[in-house]
């Protein structure tokens, strides 16, 4: 066996060589002494790796060796723990570099379309991404789908089959004539008739020199039309070279052998099959791959460094990305009308829910009356006249029959007069000294079922109101002795009947703007990961500041038609006062979907899966709701939590919005302008927090 590769070394050292030019320019790819880890899992080990330029490298490895997570390096959306690599001269993302960009077509593994899109909406979509010209498009477009016989232009990515997508996502990757091919497992799913024609197409561009070609496949046969083929094993490379008849012989031996390593490895107490990487062969450096070693292996790698310039201005952002970005938001926006309007109306549902049924007066309370007096002129029955038949409603009983019923929960409240009412009451008005009895005797006594607050506070009010309207009304000028020797003047703001819908309802809009921007965000960020669309993306050179841009704007559009119904709603339909500047209004409801739009962004960088995302989005849901002050006054909350209330994102921020409406406030005013500072300074929180996550996770 060990002859075998010797002999196999030797040859292949001398073909590759023969072949190769020595120059750093020279090859599309080099990784050396490449390692990345998941976790715990090591999965590349001091892997080294050259795909020499106008050639093709076919990766062939079993499956979960590392072929992805070493495609996902080399493009970039990966990093790796140490080693280097070079695509086309430069490291990945390295500034003013198309890599990520034009320079590269990568088709991934996922299919990672827009399964919402037309074949002609996704090559469009990746056309303007890498800045060809409409005209130039539609050629390779009718190329395209000429070539990798697809269906017509029109047909939706969602209705072609498995192996049609496959195409349409090589024909994305092909489409701008890259520099460099980076396939990951094209043909999966695909016949053998267009099989064989990709890869003539494959041999013919290489031809030129000036495209070269890194592809992964489980298909051996296939991997003999490649010019090098590596072979790849748990994490690193066995064998680089051109490949010959013996290849699949060659393959299936050096994978039995490391089983027999790995299952050596995983007796020995030192760690997983990965970390002990010394003892392959004795003697042997692992980290050279045994039948050849390919051109520059072993030459130093030069360090790179970019000018502050070419830093600066790549880290700007690109329009056209941004306009690619959100036309692509809009086409999938038309292609889902029903998401569309759910998005629309669901605030105006929310809030006209909200208004119709939280705060307001409760209707049809039964009370039972027990009257001792019966004369149609008594004032009991006067007063009992003024109360609100809307909302009490009275059943006269007898005394025993009204004590049940409250006892038996029929009743929320007996209203008794004695006999005396009447005449007592004038006494009270007439005299100078009253006894007690006279006093008791002259009052409405009232027993009520206290179980519920809110019917209880309406019952005390709307008997209130009775009996100054009574007052008012029936004793004339004498009234003002039995009235309270209270007076609530005019108020200052708001009116007399504002109820406590007026007070929830700023609140609510700004929570549920909020809310609806983080779920949004988070879902279609965490479901285009999980696709493997933003990593497409990002390989076709859009940055991930570009894609939170275009996220933001689109979004802007969505939350401000969101806001122009609400706003209609509560302001015309619902009748909410508002005294200030409708402009700030507007301003402080968008930079809440703005802070709503960034905190999505911040689960989705630390979150891979929808789930997982639900589940935050909903986790911090009510604790927020309650504790920022929306449903119930701040002033209620106890100390300690009162102090986390106030940092919360919308506390202040409610509060800004109810002093601009209900009190017609200004920025001028303290209350108003810490609405604002707080909301701008959760924003940039969110939007660093979300920048950094992204960071430390690629
Ligand atoms: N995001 C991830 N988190 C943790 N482990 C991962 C992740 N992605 C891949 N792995 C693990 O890394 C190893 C290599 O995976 P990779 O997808 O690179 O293999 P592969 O050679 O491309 O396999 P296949 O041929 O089946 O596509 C596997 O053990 C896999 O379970």
């Amino acid at each position: 066996m060990s002859s075998l590769f010797q002999l196999k070394e030797e040859r292949m050292k001398v073909d590759l060589e023969a072949s190769l030019p020595a120059g750093q320019e020279d090859y599309a790819i080099q990784c050396r002494d490449v390692c990345r880890s998941y976790g715990k899992l090591k999965v590349l080990s001091n892997l080294n790796l050259t795909v020499p330029q106008g050639h093709i490298y076919g990766l062939l490895g079993p499956s979960g060796c590392g072929k992805t997570t070493l495609l996902k390096c080399i493009v970039g959306t990966l990093k790796i723990s140490r080693g280097h690599i070079t695509v086309l001269g430069k490291p990945p993302a390295f500034p003013g570099h198309d890599v990520p960009g034009k320079m590269v077509g990568y088709m991934p593994q996922d299919l990672a379309l827009y399964n919402e899109f037309t074949i002609s909406d996704t090559l469009t979509f990746f056309g303007r991404i890498h800045g060809l010209t409409s005209r130039e498009t539609q050629a390779r477009m009718n190329f395209l789908i000429d070539f990798l016989d697809l269906p017509q232009k029109h047909s939706l990515v969602r209705n072609l089959s498995g192996g049609q997508r496959r195409r349409v996502s090589l024909g994305a990757a092909l489409l701008q004539n890259p520099e460099l091919l980076i396939l990951d497992e094209p043909t999966v799913g695909v016949d053998p008739v267009l099989r064989a024609k990709i890869w003539q197409h494959l041999v013919e561009i290489v031809k030129t020199g000036k495209v070269s070609v890194i592809i992964t496949t489980h298909y051996i046969e296939e991997a003999r039309q490649a010019n090098v083929v590596g072979l790849m094993r748990n994490g690193h490379l066995l064998a680089e070279g051109p490949p010959d008849a013996t290849l699949e012989h060659a393959f299936l031996q050096l994978c039995e052998t490391s089983d027999q390593i790995d299952s050596k490895r995983g007796s020995s107490p030192q760690g997983g099959p990965l970390e002990n990487s010394q003892s392959f062969e004795s003697g042997r450096d692992e980290s050279r791959p045994i039948l050849g070693v390919g051109p520059g292996a072993t030459e130093e790698v030069p360090k790179y460094s970019a000018d502050w310039k070419v830093r600066a201005r790549h880290l700007l952002p690109k329009w056209r990305n941004i306009a690619a970005l959100m036309i692509k938001t809009m086409v999938r926006m038309k292609r889902m009308p029903g998401s569309l309007c759910f998005q629309f109306l669901l605030p105006v549902i929310q809030i006209s829910l909200i208004c119709l049924c939280v705060g307001g007066d409760p209707r049809g309370i039964q009370v039972a009356v027990v009257n001792n007096e019966t004369s149609p002129s008594a004032y009991s029955q006067s007063l009992l006249s003024f109360l609100d038949n809307s909302s009490v409603h009275q059943v006269p009983l007898s005394h025993t029959e009204a004590f049940d019923g409250i006892y038996n929960g029929e009743y929320w409240g007996v209203i008794g007069f004695g006999k005396n009412f009447t005449s007592y009451l004038t006494k009270r008005m007439l005299q100078r000294q009253v006894s007690r009895e006279v006093v008791d005797g002259g009052s409405v006594h009232v027993w009520l079922d206290l179980t519920n607050r809110q019917i209880a506070l309406m019952l005390q009010k709307k008997l209130h109101e009775a009996f100054q309207a009574f007052v008012d009304n029936k004793l004339g000028s004498m009234s003002y002795l039995v009235a309270l020797p209270i007076k609530f003047e005019e108020p200052i703001y708001g009116s007399q009947n504002t109820d406590f819908t007026t007070f929830v309802t700023p609140g609510a809009v700004l929570s549920i703007t909020f809310y609806l921007a983080v779920g949004l965000t988070a879902l279609s960020f965490v479901l285009e990961r999980k696709e493997g669309l933003l990593d497409r993306c990002w390989v076709a050179g859009v940055s991930s500041m570009e894609t939170m841009l275009a996220h933001l704007f689109s979004q802007l559009f969505v939350i401000s038609v969101q806001i122009i119904l609400l706003l209609l709603f509560i302001l015309l339909v619902f009748k909410m006062p508002n005294e200030g500047s409708l402009v700030l209004v507007i301003i402080l409801i968008v930079l809440q979907g703005v802070t709503g739009i960034s905190f999505g962004l911040v689960i989705s960088a630390a979150i891979d899966d929808e789930q997982s995302a639900n589940q935050a989005a909903l986790g911090i849901f009510y604790p927020n709701l309650i504790i920022s002050g929306i449903i119930w006054p701040v002033e209620c909350i106890p100390y300690p939590l009162r102090y986390l209330s106030l940092a919360l994102p919308q506390t202040y921020a409610s509060e800004a919005l109810r002093c601009i409406m209900y009190r017609g406030w200004g920025l001028s005013r303290m209350m108003v302008w810490r609405g604002f500072a707080v909301t701008l300074g959760w924003n940039t929180f969110f939007l660093i927090l979300a920048t950094v996550i992204l960071k430390l996770r690629t």
